[in-house]
């Protein structure tokens, strides 16, 4: 697939293909595109179509099915907001700023998309809700609005959030970027023991290198909007082929 903004292009004939119950991350310096990549996935942005009409414009596919186009008569057209919006609630994304409802208190922000998306009943919503905040540890928080809460704690509750719609996906957009450095400990763990009591497929774009060589099954190099190198990452690490991975691996250490 590509992707331009305007005379940008930041994805340049990117394909790639992840298992379900894969754990997949996303390494590479700022601007190459790794946000972008997990924006399409949620469908936030849209592939830029070739400007031959007949080459393969980039589908993405989920679970074998079609995400970002749907099949009409055969063939696949770009999808219309409702097959998306039925489609995109079948991942489940993490970003950086937490992006909770601020006028909803800690409950009601893991109950909301359960009840209006997957149009489940209020009491097995809140069901789910508290087994998943017990899960992630903020069992007694959930009468507190987020203003109330840590980013640590706000960031829990998002992981929450997105868990509780049983996505076949889950996209991580550098979760722990925006938080103190004590608090980061806190999400990992909690997402570590997401990767290891779930078998959800994970994308996740992180800086924190220990944790992607503990939960991946696989880490992905990108600079430029290419992918520069791929494989399990005690082989990226400690093995790195390309010369952009080395220099990025040891920057990021050196931190
Ligand atoms: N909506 C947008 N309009 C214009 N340019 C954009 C837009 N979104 C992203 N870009 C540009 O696309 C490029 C890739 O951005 P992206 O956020 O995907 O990179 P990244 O690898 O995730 O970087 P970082 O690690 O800093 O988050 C950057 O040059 C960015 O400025």
């Amino acid at each position: 697939m590509d992707k331009s903004f305007g005379d940008l292009k930041v994805l340049d004939e990117l394909s790639f293909r992840v298992d379900p119950g894969e754990r997949v991350t996303l390494i590479g310096p700022s601007g190459s595109g790794k946000t972008t990549i997990l924006r399409l996935l949620m469908t936030l942005e849209t592939v830029t179509p070739k400007a031959d009409p007949e080459a393969d414009g980039g589908v993405v596919w989920v679970e074998g099915r079609p995400y970002s186009h749907m099949e009409k008569k055969g063939r696949l057209v770009p999808a219309n907001e409702k097959w998306l919006r039925q489609r995109r609630s079948r991942v489940g994304m993490v970003f950086q700023q937490f992006n909770l409802f601020p006028n909803m208190k800690v409950l009601r922000n893991v109950t909301e998309a359960q009840v209006h998306v997957a149009g489940r009943s209020k009491e097995e919503a809140e069901a789910k809700a508290l087994s998943l905040l017990d899960l992630v540890g903020l069992a007694d928080k959930t009468g507190e609005y987020p203003s109330r809460l840590s980013g640590g704690q706000q960031q829990r509750v998002a992981i929450a959030r997105a868990l509780a719609m049983d996505p076949d996906i889950l996209l991580l957009d550098e979760v722990t970027s925006a938080l103190d450095p004590e608090l980061v400990a806190d999400v990992l763990a909690v997402l570590r023991d997401v990767a290891a009591t779930t078998s959800i497929t994970m994308l996740c774009v992180t800086h924190e290198m220990g944790f992607a060589r503990d939960v991946s099954d696989r880490v992905m190099m990108f600079d430029s909007g290419r992918i520069v190198e791929q494989g399990p990452p005690e082989a990226m690490f400690s093995e790195p082929q390309e010369a952009r991975t080395q220099d990025f691996l040891r920057a990021v250490l050196a931190e």
